[in-house]
């Protein structure tokens, strides 16, 4: 299946380049009932929408959704839901000038190595703009999940060094600034920095961080399919992500057992933790905390900046990239990995309904 399709019951493929018609995703295994319109999906890609401002890239596309399938009178059928987006300014500035040469950190050799062939006019399947269907389809995911009390909040941890400590946020600020960072002082010095990178010709790096809300105790499968494994192999699948942290990550290896144990204790009839340097997930099951997720994102591979490289002939020579970039990949790619985590959870959670016999007496008692 040529690696397009995601998920086993709740399963999401995506389709279409960044220099095409259009492109779009197909959700498959939505249940039918669940109240779905394109304003529900129009929502998420505005979050994503390239264009809006001088820290995205000058490309200006509607990114308007169409659903051609699986909807009827406002509510799913249960059949595949197809989502279109059609592609308006795909008029690239500088790909035929360059499209002899690998762009270093863009996917233009190692496509041309494994395929051979390569539509030069943009990134293609490797563009960012693919995930404009990724974030369509987890519009569908986020809607169901929203209705078993399930949230997401996802934003802009840090950018370059400009990193907000932990717990030190204020969730109003997301929506106020275009980096979609929860500290407006934070939010300003890392304008700056962005501004000194632009002046550089040069591009910059950063952290999301997503947190699940909602999420009950039991979710996820104890072997392949953890969550935590789920969750990093759908961030990853991201363009530009080159690392994910569930809960303390990589600063759990510097702790100590007594340290990072987050201690249970009995609330009443509930079982909750004091900490939760595990993320909300132990054994690769969802403990009912917050699932707290982090990806690294790594500066835009397309730079302003001459570059060396090589040519299809084998030639060093020097590149130029003149075409419109984004100079930081993290404000637009926050709702990718809120997608990305909805699509796993919701695919995770209809896995789950068949986990124990009692849960399919009460689905065929249902019926
Ligand atoms: C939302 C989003 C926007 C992106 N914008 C750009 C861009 O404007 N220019 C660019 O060179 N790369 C951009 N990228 C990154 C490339 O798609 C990515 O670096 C490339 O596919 C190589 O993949 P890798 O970095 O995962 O190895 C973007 C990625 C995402 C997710
Ligand atoms: C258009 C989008 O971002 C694009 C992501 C991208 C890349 O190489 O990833 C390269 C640029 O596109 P183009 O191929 O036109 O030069 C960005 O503008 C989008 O995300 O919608």
């Amino acid at each position: 299946m040529a690696g397009s399709t995601l998920g086993t019951l709740f399963t999401v493929t995506t389709w279409g380049e960044s220099h095409g018609a259009a492109l779009g995703a197909v959700v498959d295994g939505c249940p039918a009932g669940l109240s779905l319109c394109e304003e529900d999906i129009q929502k998420y890609l505005d979050r994503r929408k390239p264009g809006q401002g001088k820290y995205t890239t000058a490309r200006k596309e509607g990114d308007r959704a169409q659903i051609l399938s699986g909807v009827f009178e406002g509510k799913t059928t249960g059949t595949p839901i197809s989502i279109i987006i059609e592609n308006e300014d795909q008029r690239s500035r500088d790909y035929s000038a360059i499209k002899d040469c690998c762009r270093p950190g863009h996917a233009d050799y190692t496509f041309d190595q494994k395929y051979g062939i390569r539509d030069y006019r943009g990134g293609g399947r490797s563009s960012g703009r693919e995930t404009a269907g990724r974030v369509a389809a987890g519009a569908v995911a986020a809607k169901m999940l929203a209705e078993l009390g399930i949230h997401f909040t996802t934003y802009t941890k840090a950018i370059g060094d400009i990193s907000i400590p932990d717990g030190a946020y204020d969730f109003s600020q997301i929506t106020e600034n275009p980096l979609y960072m929860p500290s407006r002082s934070h939010a300003e010095l890392a304008a700056a920095f962005l501004e000194e990178c632009i002046q550089k010709q040069d591009s910059a790096g950063g952290v999301i961080e997503c947190r699940i809300d909602g999420l009950p105790a039991g979710i996820g499968e104890p072997v392949f399919g953890k969550l935590d494994a789920s969750l990093a192999g759908a961030v990853m699948s991201i363009g530009a992500v080159k690392g994910v942290e569930i809960g303390d990550g990589f600063g759990a290896a510097r702790s100590f057992g007594s340290l990072n144990n987050d201690p249970f204790y009995a609330d009443g009839p509930a079982v909750r933790k004091k900490t939760n340097h595990a993320g909300g997930t132990l054994g690769g099951i969802s403990d009912g905390s917050t699932v707290i997720l982090r990806a690294a994102v790594k500066p835009t591979p397309s730079i302003s900046r001459e570059q060396e490289t090589v040519d299809r002939n084998g030639n060093n020579v020097r590149i130029f990239i003149h075409g419109r970039h984004d100079p930081v990949i993290v404000p637009r790619a926050v709702v990718v990995v809120e997608a990305m985590a909805a699509l796993t959870v919701a695919d995770l959670l209809m896995v789950n309904m068949s986990s124990r016999l009692s849960g399919i007496k009460k689905f065929y008692r249902d019926l």
